[in-house]
């Protein structure tokens, strides 16, 4: 019997769908999902008459990072003090305005963390200081008594979940009792700090988005009614997507009821915090602005609770991509990266939109070709139109965006395996070597590279793309050569060149003279006398390596009986390679 290779997996075996057509032939599968009821039965969808689908994403909203607070919460391991303020200090530097910088009545280190940031200058003037806070009169206290002396402008972030099973599972209220306990809380946040100036409010209604509308409309109007909400001292209302359950136009018909719905609307910020549960976080969010949000927190390339808090580097990197500036600087996307591993202790992926190590890399060949000739386009454009490429317009296809425009090189944008052809070979090739192969000898060389590859099963670099050339084409017969050029001259007959060329051939020295003739044709014309016919189709030059350094390269098609074979012939000169070349097609001929 044969043993299956997965025993832990049961391919689907029940019944073919009623109905479902023949080109789709899945089947029931044991998954029991009957066990999870959809989003409609969980929680009232506001009906609205929604706007949000013709909007248009035009402006950054207000970025609010969460990774010193809800990122930091979901680590197996805080960060320490050390990490937090390098942490803080790389959202200063990319240009964050508002940020939270933990739970100070959770931990001592969050607590001290604020105090630095009361006696220290670590936070410029403009930059708001958000601290967060459950509703509970004692851990309140202790959030204002950290907050006392900063300077900068605060927001104190009170929370409370606000959904049924919450309400009944884990808080045990009832929806009136816990609105109670909210404002409450509410009242707690003014005893200990309305008199403060510098210090405004925010409202999470913790689990928003299964919260019955009404209800959660109604609390959050008790709140701005409470905190006296006003244009000059507006109070933020963030709705969080806690866990995300619904595909994001639920969230965005969400948001839109409560943008089109809440009292005091000129003086209320309208936040949102998704999630992403399901992998829409970010679409969630999007779709959010759009439905009138004006504000996102979230965290530096995605870190939170279970699969993360939206990611805002993606977020902003997506508008920077449609043209709209995300008002932070990605500008050195890789030091970013770095710090925020450093300090969250965790990798980021290297498929993670725009920052992963292989986002700008194609490996497939019909990639690789059209980015090879996307980079000549707009070499070309830049230079027609006298602007550097830095500043023309972006086209490139298969790259959403210029890797430069994030302080990516394009050393990654092209790496060559065995799924490769030749554009991106030739691609390598140009870019490392400066060697420019005309498209037949691409295709020619291809195939080459592709044995390679195959054999290997691996990745193939620029050096080792030189090393199968130097191999294929310009490596002499090491065999007793039975022809060999011992010398050639050239020199000028008043006007007219004239070619001397020594030649061994089988240990005899021939020495021949050509007028009027370039030295390729006189070569092979004197091969063709000793029986060796190179018949040359096409001659092209190029170089290998830059500067100084540099040689020439002479790439010559040649004919023969069997067919087309490619040979070349490098040096000092141009001469010197071409008489090279013309020699490594003798020997190939005469083989
Ligand atoms: C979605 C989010 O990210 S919410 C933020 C979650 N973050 C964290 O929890 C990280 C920091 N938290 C902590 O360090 C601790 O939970 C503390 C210090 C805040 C509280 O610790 P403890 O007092 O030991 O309480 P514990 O965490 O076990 O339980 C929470 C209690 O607060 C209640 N509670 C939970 N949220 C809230 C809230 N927003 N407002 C009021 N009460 C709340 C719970 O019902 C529970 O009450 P009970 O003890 O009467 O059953
Ligand atoms: C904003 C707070 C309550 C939060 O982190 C969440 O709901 O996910
Ligand atoms: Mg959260």
């Amino acid at each position: 019997m044969i043993q299956p290779s997965f025993p832990h997996i049961s391919t689907p075996t029940g019944a073919v769908p009623a109905g479902a057509p023949a080109w789709n032939q899945q089947r029931h599968s044991q998954m029991p999902s009957h066990r999870y009821a959809d989003v409609y039965s969980r929680v009232e969808v506001p009906t609205i008459e929604r706007d949000w689908p013709t909007k248009r994403l035009t402006a950054a909203p207000l970025w609010v990072p969460v990774d010193l607070r809800d990122g930091n919460q979901a680590l197996a391991e805080p960060m320490d003090p050390a990490r937090k303020q390098r942490f803080f200090e790389l959202m200063v530097a990319m240009g964050y305005k508002e940020i939270e910088v933990g739970y100070p009545s959770a931990s001592q280190t969050d607590y001290d963390f604020v105090r630095l940031i009361a006696d220290t200058n670590i936070a410029p003037n403009d930059v708001t200081i958000v601290v967060f806070t459950p509703a509970r009169r004692e851990l309140i206290e202790r959030t204002v008594a950290a907050i006392q002396g900063i300077s900068n402008p605060v927001v104190i972030h009170l929370y409370t979940a606000t959904a049924p099973t919450w309400r009944s599972m884990v808080l045990g209220y009832g929806q009136e009792d816990l609105k109670q306990l909210i404002l409450s809380g509410g009242r707690d946040v003014l005893e200990f700090a309305g008199d403060m100036k510098n210090v405004r409010f925010e409202f999470s209604p913790e689990v928003f988005n299964l919260t019955e509308p009404d209800y959660v409309l109604d609390v959050c109007n008790s709140m701005t009614e409470l905190w006296d909400a006003r244009p000059e001292r507006p109070v933020i209302l963030n709705l969080p997507a806690t866990v995300e359950i619904a595909t994001p136009n639920v969230y965005a018909d969400q948001i839109e009821y409560m943008h089109k719905n809440l009292a005091r609307r000129d003086s209320v910020i309208l936040s949102v915090h998704p999630h992403n549960d399901r992998g829409t976080g970010i679409a969630c969010a999007e779709l959010a602005i759009l439905a009138g949000a004006q504000r996102v927190e979230g965290c530096i390339f995605g870190n939170g609770e279970r699969t993360g808090n939206v990611d805002i580097a993606t977020l902003a990197l997506n508008l920077h991509a449609q043209g709209v500036d995300p008002m932070i600087d990605f500008s050195d996307i890789d030091e970013i990266r770095r710090t925020v591993e450093y300090c969250n202790r965790l990798e980021v992926h290297p498929r993670h939109p725009y920052v992963g190590d292989l986002v700008h890399t194609a490996f497939s060949g019909t990639h690789q070709d059209a980015i090879k000739k996307g980079f000549i386009e707009h070499r070309a454009r830049a230079q027609a139109e006298g602007r550097p490429e830095r500043e023309v317009e972006w086209k490139v296809p298969y790259l959403p965006i210029d890797p430069a425009d994030i302080g990516r090189s394009y050393d990654a944008v092209i790496r060559v395996n065995s799924q490769s052809g030749k554009g991106g070979i030739a691609y390598l090739l140009e870019s490392e070597y400066g060697i420019e192969l005309p498209r037949r000898l691409q295709i020619d060389f291809a195939r080459h590279v592709q044995r390679h590859t195959d054999a290997t099963g691996s990745e193939v670099t620029a050096t080792g793309l030189w090393s199968v050339f130097q191999q294929v084409y310009l490596q002499r017969d090491t065999q007793e050569s039975r022809i060999a050029l011992t010398s050639y001259q050239i020199s000028d007959l008043e006007g007219e060149a004239r070619v001397e060329l020594v030649l061994d051939v089988a240990g005899q020295q021939h020495t021949s003279s050509h007028d009027g003739v370039g030295p390729v044709e006189a070569l092979a014309s004197v091969l063709a006398v000793h029986g060796i016919p190179v018949d040359i189709v096409a001659l092209h030059q190029t170089s290998v390596g830059v500067g100084s350094d540099s040689e020439a390269l002479t790439l010559l098609e040649v004919r023969t009986e069997e067919g087309i074979f490619w040979v070349a012939g490098q040096g000092r000169s141009v001469l010197a390679a071409s008489m090279s070349a013309v020699m490594s097609a003798a020997l190939r001929c005469s083989v």
